[in-house]
């Protein structure tokens, strides 16, 4: 029986995203392609017998309960009736508030590793839907596979968009994820596609705009990015990124990065770095 288990818990790139529109609950509904990275924060996990939920690495400024991690242990522990408990490490290498998912994939990690651990057996579906219950991004990181998806971005048809090299940047800054959204000059009427129709050199992300607008250090790091590539924001920022022809060609223009900005060289992965490591355990 396996008692103990570490994982990746990685970032995700939003290769597009288009707002098609508001929902009655003040949620908008969202067409994207998700695309996982080889860029991950790394998570540990023990079983407890005393039924407690204990995250021994704080992240500064999350308090422990507000911690996506302790909540999706909890609720699934709430879904389940399962009494037994989790420790939990995390190294934490995705910048937060950067679009990338982190706090999302981390909630999902731990889902999938108490689902292994406790011996529980709900399907991927059953946990995605639980998922959604902590954030719109938790579903596709249980879902593993890159995916347009739909909805509030629950909704998903299977694509396999180029592994790419990437360059993401990190242009110092935090965007909130609630101050894009309810932003009154957000586009919110960007007509919908079928996914047979899509097509990479027609969209865009309908955040881009506002969000350099209210952060010129996110318009700073595309004009910078896009002199080697073309350059795009992802999600609701504040990361921006740009695929290059080589993993060298991404390592040069790293280097010349200026001193205001972080950034870091990955590739896409069409199953996430998540489901390749349980596959590997299973
Ligand atoms: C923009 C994306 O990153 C694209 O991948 C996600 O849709 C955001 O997902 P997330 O961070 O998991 O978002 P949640 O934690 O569920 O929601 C944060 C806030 O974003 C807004 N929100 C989020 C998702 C969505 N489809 N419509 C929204 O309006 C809501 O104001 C919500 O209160
Ligand atoms: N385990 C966690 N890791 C990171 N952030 C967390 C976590 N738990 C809660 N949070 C909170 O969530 C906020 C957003 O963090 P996150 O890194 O998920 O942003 P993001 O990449 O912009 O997310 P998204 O793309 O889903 O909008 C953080 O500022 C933090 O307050």
């Amino acid at each position: 029986m396996l008692n103990s288990i570490t994982l990746p818990s990685p970032a995700k790139l939003n290769l597009f995203l288009h707002v098609n529109g508001r929902l009655a609950n003040g949620y908008h509904e969202l067409q994207t392609l998700f695309q996982f990275i080889d860029y991950s924060d790394e998570m540990s996990f023990a079983v407890r017998d005393d039924g407690n939920v204990c995250l021994n690495t704080p992240i500064d400024g999350v308090a422990n309960n507000d911690n996506l991690i302790v909540k999706a242990a909890r609720l699934l522990q709430q879904k389940t009736g399962c009494q037994k408990g989790i420790d939990i490490e995390l190294v934490k290498r995705l910048p937060m508030g950067g679009g990338i998912g982190g706090g999302s994939s981390n909630a999902a990690t731990t889902l999938m590793a108490c689902n292994l651990l406790w011996a529980l057996n709900l399907s991927i579906e059953a946990l995605a839907k639980i998922g959604l219950e902590l954030g719109a991004d938790v579903p596709i990181f249980i879902h593993g596979k890159a995916t347009f998806a739909e909805g509030v971005g629950e909704k998903f048809t299977d694509m396999e968009p180029p592994e790419c090299t990437y360059l993401v940047i990190h242009p110092g800054v935090h965007v909130g994820t609630v101050d894009v959204f309810t932003h009154q000059d957000l586009p919110r009427d960007t007509p919908k596609l079928a996914p047979t129709d899509l097509d990479m050199t027609k969209v865009g992300n309908d955040c881009q705009q506002i969000v350099c607008d209210t952060h010129p250090q996110v318009e700073k790091a595309l004009n910078w990015l896009v002199e080697y590539a073309p350059s795009r924001m992802t999600g609701t920022g504040s990361c921006v990124f740009a695929a290059f022809d080589s993993a060298s060609h991404a390592h040069q223009a790293l280097l010349r990065l200026p001193s205001s900005m972080t950034g870091f060289v990955c590739k896409g992965c069409n199953i996430s770095p998540l489901h390749q490591a349980i596959k590997c355990i299973k």
